[in-house]
């Protein structure tokens, strides 16, 4: 192994999070012989949190992998200002991420992350890093959030996006952000898992013509007619009119699975 890798997590097994693992992730690496140097270096404690997943129990982090990806390459390249992730689970990703962008001078990422117990681990660590200037933790369902950003960052488009909680949201989720103007032309949109669980649909409607977006919408505003009795099943039409340029980049996730990240640059609003 080279000084460049990790040593792969447990693997996934049936029950994989919520059993207080989180927890314990926590409590090891504040009782971690390296516990003093993690003050302000966030690489120290990503690295204990792979020194956890492979010694103890799987996370579902990003992993160490696809994360290089993003922290190393394309925020590098994109230099984003504001970015926001779905899906925050203990903070791994937005320690990666977050320091990356902080490097780029970059000036806000939002974490956000549906269950308070994972927010509040996050915090810890985003804490312990020292980035709390950049990072931010917002608890609850995202859609929620999301709106909640859209009023606090009336003018912000954001320049990064990176999905990845349940991939049943994912295109929904999306669609939102579009419907937001959070997503919009200049905007990258990075989404995890999509070899691995695999988020076909999600695929599909980032390389979907304006054309077949149209006529999906049309056939959705029937469902969507339907959804506002039951608030659950919000369905978000998106903007048909917004095109992507995407590319899957292949890679592996944590547990050594081939995995990759689909990474979608918005490109133009068609006027119709
Ligand atoms: C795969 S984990 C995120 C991993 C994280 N991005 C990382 O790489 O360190 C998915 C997370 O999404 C959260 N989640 C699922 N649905 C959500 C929603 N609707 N809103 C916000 N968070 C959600 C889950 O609680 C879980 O912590």
């Amino acid at each position: 192994m080279t000084k460049d890798q990790r040593e792969a997590y447990k693997p996934e097994g049936a029950i994989y999070y919520d059993d207080g693992r989180e927890e314990r992730l926590l409590e090891f690496i504040q009782s971690h012989p390296n516990y003093k140097s993690m003050q302000g270096k966030p690489e120290i404690i990503m690295a204990a949190i792979d020194e956890y997943g492979h010694k103890h129990d799987f996370l579902m982090n990003v992993g160490w992998e696809k994360g290089k990806i993003v922290a190393e390459k394309l925020i590098p390249e994109l230099r984003p200002d504001f970015m926001i992730e779905l899906g925050g689970y203990v903070g791994y990703s937005a320690l990666f991420f977050g320091s990356a962008l902080k490097r780029a001078r970059g000036r806000k990422y939002l974490s956000l992350e549906a269950s308070p117990k994972f927010a509040a681990v996050a915090a810890a660590l985003v804490e312990l890093a020292g980035l709390d200037d950049v990072v931010e933790i917002i608890v609850g369902p995202c859609r929620d959030s999301l709106r909640q950003i859209r009023q606090t960052y009336p003018t912000g488009a954001v320049d990064v996006l990176f999905i990845d909680h349940a991939k049943i949201h994912y295109v929904n989720d999306l669609k939102l952000c579009e419907e937001l103007s959070l997503v919009r032309p200049g905007t990258t949109v990075i989404a995890d898992n999509v070899i691995w669980p695999g988020v076909p649909e999600y695929r599909a409607y980032v390389k979907e013509p304006i054309a077949g977006k149209i006529y999906r919408m049309q056939q959705e505003q029937k469902a969507q007619m339907t959804s506002l009795e039951d608030p659950s099943k919000e369905i978000s039409l998106g903007n048909p009119y917004l095109t992507y340029d995407t590319t899957l980049i292949e890679s592996w996730g944590p547990t050594g699975e081939p995995d990759g990240l689909e990474v979608s640059r918005c490109v133009k609003l068609e006027s119709d």
